[in-house]
């Protein structure tokens, strides 16, 4: 990625000051417990964050001695030579300019990550659309609330609907005050950060079309009771982690899971779409657009209620139910969950490793020598594992699903079964074109 967004031609573009607030980051000495880690030096120096905690919090009060404060504002100028995390509003809003007809985003970002993506190659692009025009419709469920339904067939790979987010935050939490974690206990410097992560998101808030922040928060919040401020209760309950959005300057790698980097997405749609341990729906974020783009990730019918997985689904039934919880979902009723049984339990904890395994043993396939056929048990076993992983519903991860299909191909042609290989092949086609797609849409290919 490009740097030095001040000298170059698209700072032009995105007047100084326009519609930016910063939010001042007080450098703090030592963390308060090895729950604050330090960002990487690339993001600010000498600045402590927090991960979001994983479900309820249960202090609710703010702690005796601790002063709220208003977050002072600097100007945009200011926020690039201090290194300062800034609110923007993105693609910028010029005065007297008609808005952005696919909307704007409240981003409250890095410097250097907000040049990541105004210096993406075709930015400010249009948000994607959907190929065959409006393909969902929100209704209500009978057990929960409102959910996203297709309107018409939907094949793997292609484009749901895509939208500009209404909030993007930053899945770390860090204090705004000169609060000192070392005068508090780690409950109670949790609640203020997650204070201070409410008042900027108000300020984000405060900045938007009323229609949008109404909409906003009509959205679900599973975190009400728990001190999150209503905000954030709604960021924590729909927000989407986006893996290609995130600060410094090392590239995005598929796997890495480490949030403090990232950024948290909170669509309007896409915050309707419910919980399934069997997925239909993937999602990439297209930095050039600044939009969440949403794809059917198997062949979906019309009618059919869109899902998305809220938890790993490479994990048993009750850990998926610990992961559900601060979601509210007390139970999940995805056939999964329902039909979960020791033998669902251990093929979903073993998937990648399985799959993972065949890619290297096709390998060795590759050198059987001429005219020794691949065992007939080896096929054998990999077609109950195919059917297995089918009726699981886990044939939809595409980051490990792809990598079977290929070792299946070399498995039918080392077995002498060259037609079978070819209906493996012409199916590889489509997942690697899926594939390829999510990828072009990450900005990766
Ligand atoms: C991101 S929202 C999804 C849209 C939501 N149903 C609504 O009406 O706005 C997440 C919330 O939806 C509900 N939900 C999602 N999936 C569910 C499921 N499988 N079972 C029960 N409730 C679910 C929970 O209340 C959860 O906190």
């Amino acid at each position: 990625m490009k740097r030095g967004f001040l000298n170059n031609k698209k700072a032009a573009l995105y007047p100084k000051g326009e519609s930016t607030t910063t939010v001042v980051v007080n450098p703090i000495s030592a963390p308060p417990s090895n729950a604050i880690k330090a960002v990487a030096a690339d993001r600010e120096p000498a600045v402590q964050v927090m991960k979001v905690p994983h479900g309820k919090v249960k202090n609710t009060a703010l702690p005796a001695g601790y002063i709220p404060t208003k977050p002072k504002m600097l100007s945009e100028a200011e926020a690039m030579r201090a290194n300062q995390p800034a609110i923007i509003t993105i693609p910028a809003r010029s005065a007297g300019q008609p808005p952005d007809p696919d909307g704007h985003s409240e981003w409250i970002v890095n410097g250097t990550t907000k040049n990541k993506v105004i210096n993406a190659p075709g930015y400010p692009q249009p948000v994607p659309k959907s190929p065959k025009g409006k393909s969902y419709e929100i209704k209500s469920t009978p057990t929960m609330g409102k959910g996203v339904f297709a309107t018409r067939d939907i094949p793997m790979g292609e484009i749901i609907f895509a939208e500009r987010p209404s909030i993007v935050s930053p899945r770390a939490l860090k204090p705004i005050s000169k609060v000192n974690p070392n005068d508090y206990s780690l409950a109670d410097y949790t609640k203020i950060l997650l204070f201070e992560r409410e008042q900027q998101l108000e300020m984000a808030a405060s900045r938007m079309e009323p229609e949008t922040r109404a909409r906003l928060m009509a959205l679900q919040n599973s975190h009400k009771e728990d001190g999150s401020g209503p905000i954030n209760g709604i960021v924590r309950t729909n927000g989407y982690q986006v893996m290609n959005l995130r600060d410094g300057d090392g590239e995005f790698k598929e796997g890495d899971s480490s949030n403090l980097h990232y950024y948290s997405v909170l669509c309007d749609v896409g915050s309707r779409i419910n919980h399934s341990c069997i997925p239909n729906v993937t999602h990439a974020f297209k930095i050039s657009a600044f939009s969440m783009v949403f794809m059917a990730s198997r062949d979906i019918k019309a009618e059919e209620q869109l899902f998305f997985s809220y938890c790993g689904i490479h994990k048993s039934a009750s850990d998926r139910k610990a992961e559900l919880e601060p979601y509210g979902i007390t139970q999940c009723i995805c056939a999964a969950c329902i039909n979960a049984t020791p033998e669902t339990d251990t093929l979903r904890k073993t998937f990648s490793a399985r799959v993972q395994a065949y890619k290297s043993q096709s390998l060795t396939w590759e050198q059987l020598p001429k005219g020794r056929k691949l065992p007939a048990e080896t096929l054998d076993e990999m077609l109950r594992f195919q059917k297995a992983v089918v009726k699981e519903g886990l044939d939809v991860n595409d980051d490990y699903w792809t990598d079977f299909i290929p070792s299946l191909a070399t498995a039918f042609r080392k077995a002498g079964k060259p037609s079978e290989e070819m209906m493996v092949i012409r199916e590889f086609m489509k997942w690697g074109n899926y594939m390829k797609e999510k990828r072009a849409i990450r900005g990766l290919a």
